[in-house]
């Protein structure tokens, strides 16, 4: 269980808050998805709550744990993929992969059994020993997420884990997911793709200028607006048309 509670972040040098006064509950049973318009503060979000970056005020309490108490235990706790590739380009999949093993303390064959089956479930067995610079979008985005799930986190936060892949790894990584919250993680993530996250999240909450502007099941937020057919109506009415280009 997650309880946020009247969390903000103002960057320094800056005078909005990214992340305006958020209270929100995820269960631990959810996929919940983040969603809002470019610069909504999705990724000021997932980062607070990975301990990346510190809150301006507010708090958060993840099973039971905080940042300032628990550092060491909540780093096991969570695993995080980040929107950027954090993999070493001239290693191989598997060498990147021993080596996030490693930095969780995990070794030896048991580390090895993990990394080949999650390579397989993914679809990646026969690229193991090929070097992540030769690899695709789609390839180098579920050895992302391998690398994140080696010391089994019981929350996966994942900021926009299928942007840029194709419909056929799009599909592999949802139903990974998908696998893991049925095993019991609870899975966090942001996406722009409305239609994905309406099929797949239990929960989602559209935020808006820091700030959450309305949040429940994908299917109660569609019959509750008037004339939306589809979670992307329910996004516009609320969001607006207008674009958020910033520089
Ligand atoms: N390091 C930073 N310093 C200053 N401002 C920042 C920083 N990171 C993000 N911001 C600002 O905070 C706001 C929220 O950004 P954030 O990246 O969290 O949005 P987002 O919803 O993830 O957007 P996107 O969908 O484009 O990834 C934006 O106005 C952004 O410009």
């Amino acid at each position: 269980m997650i309880e946020i509670k009247q969390l903000s972040k103002k960057y320094k040098g800056t005078d909005i808050f990214s992340v305006s006064d958020l209270d929100l509950c995820i269960s631990e049973k959810d996929i919940f998805g983040l969603l809002g318009p470019n610069g909504a503060g999705k990724t000021t979000l997932i980062s607070l709550l990975c301990s990346l970056i510190k809150p301006t005020s507010g708090s958060f309490v993840i099973n039971g744990l905080t940042y300032k108490k628990n550092k060491n235990q909540l780093k096991q706790l969570i695993g995080i993929v980040p929107q950027e590739y954090a993999l070493y380009p001239t290693l191989t999949a598997f060498e990147n992969l021993m080596y996030f093993g490693s930095m969780y303390g995990l070794k030896g064959n048991k580390l090895k059994l993990k990394i080949k089956a999650a390579l397989q479930t993914l679809g990646l067995s026969q690229f193991s020993n090929k070097k992540i610079n030769t690899f695709s979008g789609g390839m180098k985005r579920r050895i992302n997420l391998i690398a994140s799930i080696l010391h089994n986190p019981k929350v996966l936060f994942l900021d926009e884990p299928t942007v840029g892949v194709d419909v056929q790894s799009k599909n592999v990584i949802i139903n990974y997911l998908k696998e893991l919250n049925e095993k019991g993680t609870t899975i966090i993530y942001t996406s722009h793709h409305l239609n994905e996250a309406e099929a797949f999240c239990t929960k989602v909450a559209i935020i808006d200028h820091g700030r959450i502007i309305t949040q429940g099941p994908p299917k109660s937020l569609i019959s509750d607006q008037k004339n939306a057919n589809n979670l992307e109506d329910v996004f516009l009415a609320l969001t607006g048309h207008a674009l958020r280009d910033h520089a």
